[in-house]
């Protein structure tokens, strides 16, 4: 779906966006926006709202209030495959591969369902979803694995997969929960190299949530900080080690150190 246009302009706006669980606001009148192509990290304590935001936008949760626009089209009461066929993919915190498919097969199904409406069940891939599902393992670096089941994986791999696994519907927004979680510092870098060569490729806009700093000082152009739901901080990472609040309410004195320290290496982790 990426086009000439993808390269200008508002991905995304997200309007007083709230959800409400009772008495407690998960989110809580989030409003911000996101440039094409640019890469947004959002970080924040735990349960902090980052998730919900992502089930928000992505159309999992239904809003207590607000709006979502996505590429000028406003998606906040859209169905998630609905969303996901007007050009947003994103992945998950844990696990959310088919383990019993192969690579490939996991990947014929994300192109299947994710890139248009398709109203009935039986599987048909043509030489379109085909050539996506062999650019999208490649762009990841799974080629070589694409006949392995999904179950024989190791952590990167599947990480990698999921990944492809978003890239296959063939979005213009990617929104990446977690993408680093659990990896070593290696693992980490050879995550990031990838994701940059994808927005290089693709003109992609990408949305991030991640504690991990090195992974986001190498990465974000603009970093939101989000504390019970509501926008701590929003801006560049130098401005993020600067802000009082942000290290009192999320990175504490040894969360700013390691920040700082990523910020001129970019390899070492905040928390
Ligand atoms: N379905 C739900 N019902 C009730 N409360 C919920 C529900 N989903 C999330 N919450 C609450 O909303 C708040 C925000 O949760 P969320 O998972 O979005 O935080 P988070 O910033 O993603 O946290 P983490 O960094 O641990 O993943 C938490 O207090 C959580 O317990």
């Amino acid at each position: 779906m990426s086009g000439p246009d993808a390269k200008h302009g508002t991905a995304l706006e997200v309007s007083h966006l709230t959800k409400r669980y009772g008495a407690m606001a998960a989110v809580d009148d989030l409003t911000f926006h996101v440039e094409c192509n640019e890469i947004l990290g959002i970080s924040g304590p735990n349960g902090a709202g980052k998730t919900t935001l992502f089930d928000l936008v992505s159309g999992l949760t239904v809003p207590s209030g607000g709006e979502v626009v996505l590429f000028g089209r406003n998606i906040t009461t859209q169905r998630p495959e609905q969303i996901c066929h007007l050009g947003l993919a994103r992945t998950f915190q844990l696990n959310a591969v088919f383990d019993s498919m192969t690579v490939e097969e996991n990947l014929m199904t994300a192109n299947y369902f994710g890139h248009r409406n398709r109203s009935f069940p039986a599987l048909s891939f043509d030489s379109h979803s085909r050539a996506a599902c062999d650019s999208a393992l490649e762009i990841v670096g799974l080629s070589s694995e694409r006949r392995r089941p999904a179950a024989t994986l190791t952590g990167l791999q599947r990480k990698l997969l999921m990944l492809a696994s978003a890239i296959a519907t063939e979005p213009r927004l990617l929104m990446l929960d977690e993408p680093v979680g659990g990896l070593n510092r290696d693992e980490i870098d050879q995550c990031a190299q990838v994701i940059r060569h994808i927005r290089a490729e693709r003109n992609l806009t990408i949305v991030l949530i991640e504690h991990v700093m090195s992974f986001v000082t190498a990465l974000a152009d603009r970093v939101m900080v989000l504390h019970h739901g509501a926008k701590l901080y929003e801006g560049s990472i130098a401005g993020m080690a600067e802000s009082a609040e942000v290290v009192s309410a999320y990175l504490g004195t040894s969360g700013l150190r390691d920040l700082k320290r990523a910020a001129g290496t970019n390899d070492v982790h905040a928390t």
